[in-house]
């Protein structure tokens, strides 16, 4: 079964596996502060939206670590600082922000509490949050699992596995959970440009628990949903329009397009922690730009012309009319999707 230790808080740190080492390397990135915890996921050490929202829990309780031995004033200034630096470390999975709105609100409420009790709260808050997800993931994968014919051919995009949650994964979750109940599936992971973290990563988690797979260049997809060698779609999503709009990696859109040109179900697998309800659709979600240098170089190799200039968007929104169903813990939402996403609130 799975293997993988995405995060682990143990003794006052957070461990995370370095996934910018994969496949090549397993090696543990330890946190030992706040500060830690953003350079991490700014830098995507750990990545995938539930992951991120759990590590930045975790890094407010390594903030309170830090900063209880102050007076309670000097403290809650701080902790206001600390919320609003790992809210900002990465724009788009709202899961970051939702845990970090969790973390602030249990603050809040217990403000007129010792430094000390506020550390252990938080503690306690980011211990319940991890497992949650744990189980989050499981119920999810169950509910998908129901639409996994007993033989298919999957699709996935990205990498929404165990290394992008907790454990178990989103879309990942559905496909080992499938794995798992003797269905007969094989699964295409489109390699997923320009971090290849359907190629380095989805692949590795798949090898390791034996399922059957072949990574193809995200540009092969469309041509293998057409010849009907694909019978479903599964990904994940970094958040949800309160409408189905639904931003996920740069690549979803495009894949979704196809798909519904040739009636191939389309699934977003995601927890409803990954819902945004401040919003109404699409459009309102902040896609994340980042560096040219993930483009223009391959594992520190130049491969395009000095002074090129680059578009790199980190994400896409699908637009909901391309959504088949949304599945979360909660159960499997279809349209009308803005009517039954309201129900979940
Ligand atoms: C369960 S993960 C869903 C998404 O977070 C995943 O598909 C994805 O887009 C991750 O992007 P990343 O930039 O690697 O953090």
């Amino acid at each position: 079964m799975v293997k993988i230790k995405t995060l682990e808080f143990i003794d006052e740190k957070l461990y995370l596996i370095d996934q910018r080492k994969l496949p090549e390397k397993v090696e543990i990135f330890l946190c030992e502060t706040y500060k830690d915890v953003d350079f991490a996921i700014k830098d995507m050490v750990v990545r995938g939206a539930p992951a991120i929202g759990v590590s930045g829990v975790y890094g407010v309780v390594l903030g309170a670590k830090e900063f209880k031995h102050l007076d309670k004033e000097t403290f809650l200034d701080k902790m206001e600082v600390v919320l609003n630096i790992l809210n900002k470390s990465r724009p788009t999975a709202v899961n970051l922000m939702w845990g970090i709105t969790k973390m602030k609100e249990l603050i809040e409420k217990n403000k007129e509490k010792s430094t000390e009790e506020i550390y252990v709260l938080l503690k306690e808050e980011g211990d319940r949050i991890k497992e949650e997800d744990i189980d989050i993931n499981r119920k999810m994968a169950r509910y998908g699992n129901t639409l996994v014919p007993e033989e298919a051919i999957i699709l996935t995009h990205c990498n929404a596995g165990a290394l992008a949650t907790v454990d178990y994964g989103t879309a990942l979750g559905v496909i080992r959970e499938a794995h798992y109940s003797n269905k007969n599936i094989f699964v295409y992971a489109d390699e997923t440009r320009p971090r290849l973290q359907g190629g380095k990563l989805t692949s590795w988690e798949l090898l390791q628990e034996g399922i059957p797979s072949k990574v193809i260049s995200d540009s092969a997809a469309a041509t293998l949903i057409r010849d009907k060698k694909i019978d479903l779609i599964l990904v994940g999503a970094d958040r949800i329009a309160t409408n189905g709009d639904t931003a996920n990696k740069i690549g979803t859109f495009m894949l979704s397009v196809v798909a519904k040109t040739y009636n191939v179900p389309f699934y977003i697998v995601a927890p409803t922690s990954t819902i945004d309800f401040n919003i109404e659709t699409g459009k309102d979600i902040v896609i994340e730009e980042r560096n040219s240098e993930e483009i223009t170089y391959i594992e520190g190799i130049r491969v395009m012309p000095e002074g090129v200039q680059v578009y790199n968007p980190a994400f896409d929104v699908t637009p909901e009319e391309n959504i088949t169903a949304i599945i979360t813990e909660k159960g499997i939402i279809r349209p009308p999707f803005k009517e039954n996403i309201l129900k979940l609130k």
